[in-house]
């Protein structure tokens, strides 16, 4: 279980958050809507431990990021844009790296390496190295490395852009074993019939604060609009930083 209450970030001048609260339970997954510069990118940081807040509370299992924010990384999976490669390792190098500094090691992390490239169908490319690797495929390894120590929370920041349609169907199948393993996941999008398709829970923030949480339906039922979409430009008054 995440939890945030009141949380606020200020960068300079600039007010990121001005108190967002919301819960993301296990066995959820929870997205993230907002238009750009709502403060999502903002949120996922404070959550995993990397910026600290001015004010208000985080909890992850009990745990605030900002006390130790090793023991809440030990459990999580976060993955941003920066996808942080390293062109001259093949795929599997690269998670067996990461795989190892998460104190997995020898044949069960080989295996682990196999089970998570089927997941995200990526064989193809697990004994490539990253050197011209397209966005679709830098974005698979990076979500891969974020799955591999099987992380009891997941952050995922705009988790599909750049793949194509099967990857994004592999992707959002992978999701749904993860909430089926109880794992708590939130993900930032923008896309519209990925948060109808995937997403238990829903949380509407705009210029950095909680504007609505629910299932879509019940969005829709309290906005009193039928699709999504419109409900929520509705709930954050304009239609910008979405994708049909
Ligand atoms: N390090 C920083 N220094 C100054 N301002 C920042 C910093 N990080 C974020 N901001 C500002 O905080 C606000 C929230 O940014 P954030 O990246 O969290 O938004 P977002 O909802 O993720 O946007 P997008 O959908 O465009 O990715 C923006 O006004 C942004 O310019």
């Amino acid at each position: 279980m995440i939890e945030a209450k009141e949380v606020r970030k200020q960068f300079g001048a600039v007010q990121a958050l001005g108190g967002v609260s919301f819960q993301a339970r296990d066995g959820h997954i929870t997205a993230l809507l907002g238009p750009n510069g709502a403060g999502k990118t903002t949120l996922l940081r404070l959550l995993v431990g990397l910026l600290k807040r001015d004010h208000g509370s985080i909890s992850i299992d009990g745990i605030d990021p900002a006390v130790d924010p090793m023991a809440v990384r030990k459990n999580m999976g976060l993955l941003t844009d920066q996808f942080g490669l390293y062109d001259r390792l093949s795929t599997r190098e690269y998670l067996a790296y990461f795989g190892e500094l998460n104190g997995m090691a020898g044949p069960s992390l080989q295996a682990r390496i196999d089970e998570v490239a089927d997941l995200l169908a990526m064989n193809d490319i697990l004994e490539r190295r990253a050197k011209g690797f397209s966005q679709g495929q830098r974005i698979k390894v990076a979500l891969a490395r974020t799955l591999l120590h099987r992380p009891r929370h997941l952050l995922l920041d705009e988790p599909s852009r750049g793949l194509d349609v099967m990857s994004t169907r592999a992707l959002r199948s992978a999701l749904g074993a993860l909430r089926q393993d109880g794992c708590c996941v939130i993900m930032a999008t923008h896309v519209m019939q990925e948060v109808t398709h995937l997403c238990d829970d829903v949380i509407v923030i705009a210029r950095g604060q909680t504007v609505a949480q629910g299932s879509p339906q019940q969005l829709c039922e309290r906005t009193g609009i039928a699709s999504l979409e419109d409900a929520f430009v509705s709930l954050v008054g304009t239609e910008e930083g979405i994708v049909a």
